[in-house]
Formats: structure tokens, C-alpha cells, sequence
């Protein structure tokens, strides 16, 4: 009798253009392609993008094989190179044994206790936000995703720097937001001139990072000077120490990692508050409940105790279902080292493995109604609680789930509560807000809400 070797069984392949594969699909609508692509498949599709071969991975099992339980196979993508111009060799954009010992390093930093401290920065940067939002209310609607923008960019710096922003805040914000802009805007041009030729762009990028930098490296020099051991995230990442060999991080992985951390979690929360916001204006029972939660649960005080943030289970569930409509991280990217067996397919050796966030999120196999907006779906013990752990990953999962997400979720959750206790929220009219599918998930226009 013949036996059929199962791993053999060609991945189907989408149809494409001859030479040109699915690239423009993607390019000219790439949700709408991805939605096509989970109708008519099941398991794993072979897509050819940008003239690469790459695999679409659509049950939560099987992501879970790649990023979680197959990991060691996988690598960062090529697009990640562009990022390590901008970003250095981070968390983000390493690989390997040196990823291993900066995650090691950096992990305690984000850990739950350590958050505490941080907590209480974004508080007071909300506080001061806040009263700004009330000399500015007008008639006129506020530019919330410039508002989010603004105030994440203030939170980050704080929670990274601390005090040393000290009168420098607006020179470091417009440098750091400048080289993240170039850096996205250079991975999304398909025309890339190298870095070391003069273009405008380059120019600009270069007298960012000169900025940046010397902030960096003069603030790590100051704190080794004086031996100074501070409360935010760059004093922790100084103190951490090899847990084997004792040693510590260099001031250029030091600057490497805290660029890193402003860049990964800066556009990222600010977009997503963006989105809930947006979702908030659109539901008017919803955001009822969360202003009656926000108001019992914080009462009056300008700057509540950082404890009373942990008992707003509406509002975490609000942002869980924002992040789950529309994860800034819509699409990840893995390149498989070696051949790997997804059921009776095979992910060849150099191909890219591809998750979609945005897509598992709506699938509704797992998600009745997918594109309802339904913050009970994240109740204690709901319907989120049934399904696969890898239904939902807006930070996506594994050893290199977001080592931000706790930081994240309570500085939306802070940022939120304050917020709608504040004001009412009016949305305006006739505002067709659709995501724009760029490095983030972005709203694809400015949301404008009226406060009152
Ligand atoms: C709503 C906000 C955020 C979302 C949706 C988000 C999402 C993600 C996702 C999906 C990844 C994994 C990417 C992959 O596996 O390829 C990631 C990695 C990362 N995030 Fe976040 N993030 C957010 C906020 C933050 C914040 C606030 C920080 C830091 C304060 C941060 C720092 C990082 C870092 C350093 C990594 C790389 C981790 C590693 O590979 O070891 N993120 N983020």
C-alpha cells in the first residue's frame, strides 16, 4: 500500500499577476485582501509579495506553533533591517542570543511592581494634560489623535527619563518624533536611497538622531557620574545586571533600547487611544457606563491613587475590545530558518511566516459579529475566556509578546478614565473614519471630538 507523506502537500497558493504576484492587492487594499483571503482559505496560504514568498498562518493553533512553541525557528523579517538604522540593535529589531540577553536584562524593568512607579508619572502627566484639554475647550472640536499624540510623546519621555526632561522636553519629543517618522517613512518607500546619501530626508534624520543621542548618552554619563540610581526606565535598565555574568548594558545599548521603547510604544498607544475614542463617540450607551464607572470608582481627586486604576474593569475592557478592532499591530512578519511543518504543509527554509492580528481578531468562527463593537466580550469568564489563547493577541505572543503590554494597557486605561470623568465627549458629524493600514493601524484621518 502506498503511504503519502503528509508534510508534503502544497500550501494552496492565492492566484496573482504573472511576476507581480498578490503585491498590488496588497498594496492597493491590504484588509480587504486579507478578508478575501480568510473566506476562501483555511489553514495556510502562499502569497508572493514584493517578489518574496510568504505564508499567511490563519488558525490560533498554528500561530501559536510559530511564535510560541517553534519559536527558535524563526527569525525578524529583512524589513527590520531599515528599523535598526534608526533604532539600533533593541529589543526590537535583534535577533538571537544577543535578543535573549536584552530581553533578560530588560524584562524586570517592565515588571508588575516596578509598573507602580511608573504608574504615578502617568498619572501626573494626565492631571496636567487634563487641565490643558480645559483651558483650550471652546466651541470648537479638539484634534484627539494630535491630544494623544502630544500626551503618550509626555509619558513616555517622563516614565524614561524622569526629571532630566527637565526644560528639554519639547527639543527631545520633536527629535524622537522625527527620526520614528523617517524610519516608518523609509520602510514604507518602495524608493530607498541609502542613508549615507544627502537627500532631504537623510539630512533631517541624521540631525534627529544627533539630537537624540546626545541627550542620551549626556543623561547615562551624568547618572554613572554621580552614581545616581533614579525610579524610571532608564535608571532600571542601568542597574540591570546579567543574572549569570554580571554584566551590565553599554551606554550605546542603553541609548539602542530606550529609542527602542519610545518608538515601539509611542505611535502604538497613541493610535489605539485614538481608535477608542473614536468607538467611544460612535456608542453613546457604552461610554455611559465607563463615565460611571470612572466617576465612582476615582471620585474628585485631581491625581487618584495609582490602586484605584486596577478596580476599572469596564474601562480595561473597552480598550481590550478597541485593541481587538483595530490592533495597531495589524500584520507580523517571522522568517523561517529552517523548513517547518504546519499540519500536512511545509513553511520552506528563508520564507516569511505572516500574522495577521487584525484578522484573527475578526474571524467569526471565534467572533460573532465580528465587527461589532462589544466591550463584554472581554467580561471576567465571557466569551474571550473560551476561546484559544492566540484568538486575540494585540501584543502578540510567545517569548516575544510586548514587553510594554502591561505598561500599555494601564496607561490607556489612565489616560481614558481621566479623560471621559472630565468631559462629556461629542462626536462630529459626518466624520467616515476607515483604518489605513500603515506600520500601525492607523485612523485614516484626524478623529475630532467635541468636550464640554
Ligand atoms: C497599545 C500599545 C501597544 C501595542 C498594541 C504593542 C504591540 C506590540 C506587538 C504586537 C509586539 C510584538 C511584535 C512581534 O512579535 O513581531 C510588540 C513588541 C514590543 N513592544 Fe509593544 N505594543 C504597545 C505598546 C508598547 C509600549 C508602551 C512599550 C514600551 C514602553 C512597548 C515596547 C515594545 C518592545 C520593546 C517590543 C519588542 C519586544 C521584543 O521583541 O522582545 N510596546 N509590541
Amino acid at each position: 500500500m502506498e503511504t503519502t507523506d503528509l508534510s508534503t502537500l502544497p500550501v494552496p497558493l492565492h492566484p496573482g499577476l504573472p511576476m507581480l504576484g498578490n503585491t498590488l492587492a496588497f498594496l492597493r487594499n491590504p484588509l480587504g485582501t486579507l478578508h478575501t483571503l480568510q473566506r476562501q482559505h483555511e489553514r495556510l496560504v502562499h502569497l508572493r509579495i514584493g517578489g518574496r514568498h510568504q505564508y499567511l498562518v490563519l488558525r490560533p493553533e498554528d500561530v501559536k506553533h510559530v511564535i510560541q512553541e517553534n519559536h527558535r525557528n524563526y527569525g525578524r523579517s529583512p524589513a527590520f533591517e531599515i528599523l535598526k538604522i534608526f533604532l539600533g540593535n533593541g529589543l526590537l529589531t535583534s535577533d538571537g542570543d544577543f535578543w535573549r540577553r536584552q530581553r533578560r536584562l530588560a524584562q524586570p524593568a517592565f515588571h508588575r511592581q516596578r509598573l507602580a512607579a511608573l504608574t504615578t508619572t502617568m498619572i501626573a502627566e494626565t492631571a496636567n494634560w487634563i487641565v490643558e484639554l480645559k483651558q483650550q475647550r471652546s466651541k470648537q472640536p479638539v484634534n484627539m489623535s494630535q491630544a494623544f499624540m502630544d500626551v503618550t510623546m509626555r509619558i513616555v519621555c517622563k516614565t524614561l527619563f524622569g526629571s532630566d526632561t527637565t526644560g528639554k522636553l519639547d527639543g527631545l519629543s520633536a527629535a524622537l518624533d522625527d527620526l520614528n517618522y523617517l524610519a516608518n517613512k523609509k520602510m514604507l518607500s518602495p524608493l530607498r536611497f541609502p542613508y549615507s546619501w544627502p537627500t532631504p530626508d537623510n539630512v533631517r534624520s541624521k540631525r534627529a538622531r544627533t539630537q537624540v543621542d546626545t541627550f542620551i548618552y549626556g543623561v547615562i554619563e551624568q547618572r554613572r557620574q554621580r552614581d545616581e540610581d533614579k525610579d524610571d526606565l532608564l535608571g532600571m535598565l542601568l542597574s540591570a545586571e546579567d543574572e549569570d555574568t554580571g554584566e551590565k548594558m553599554s551606554d550605546q545599548q542603553l541609548r539602542d533600547e530606550c529609542v527602542t521603547i519610545f518608538s515601539a510604544g509611542h505611535e502604538t498607544t497613541a493610535v489605539s487611544m485614538a481608535w477608542t475614542i473614536y468607538l467611544l463617540s460612535q456608542h453613546p450607551d457604552v461610554l455611559m457606563r465607563l463615565q460611571a464607572e470612572s466617576r465612582t470608582v476615582l471620585g474628585d481627586a485631581v491625581t487618584p491613587s495609582p490602586d484605584l486604576f486596577r478596580s476599572l474593569t469596564y474601562t480595561l475592557q473597552v480598550v481590550q475590545e478597541s485593541l481587538r478592532l483595530y490592533p495597531p499591530a495589524w500584520i507580523m512578519s517571522r522568517r523561517a530558518h529552517n523548513p517547518d511543518s504546519i499540519g500536512p504543509y511545509t513553511i520552506p527554509a528563508g520564507d516569511t511566516a505572516l500574522i495577521s492580528p487584525y484578522l484573527l481578531h475578526r474571524d467569526p468562527t471565534n467572533w460573532p459579529n465580528p465587527d461589532r463593537f462589544d466591550p463584554d466580550r472581554f467580561v471576567p469568564g465571557g466569551p474571550k475566556d473560551q476561546l484559544h489563547s492566540y484568538a486575540y493577541l494585540p501584543f502578540g505572543g510567545g517569548p516575544r509578546l510586548c514587553i510594554g503590554n502591561q505598561f500599555a494597557l494601564m496607561e490607556m486605561q489612565i489616560l481614558l478614565a481621566m479623560l471621559v470623568r472630565s468631559f462629556e465627549l461629542k462626536a462630529t458629524p459626518n466624520q467616515r473614519i476607515i483604518p489605513k493600514p500603515l506600520i500601525t493601524l492607523r485612523p485614516n484621518q484626524s478623529i475630532w471630538i467635541g468636550l464640554s
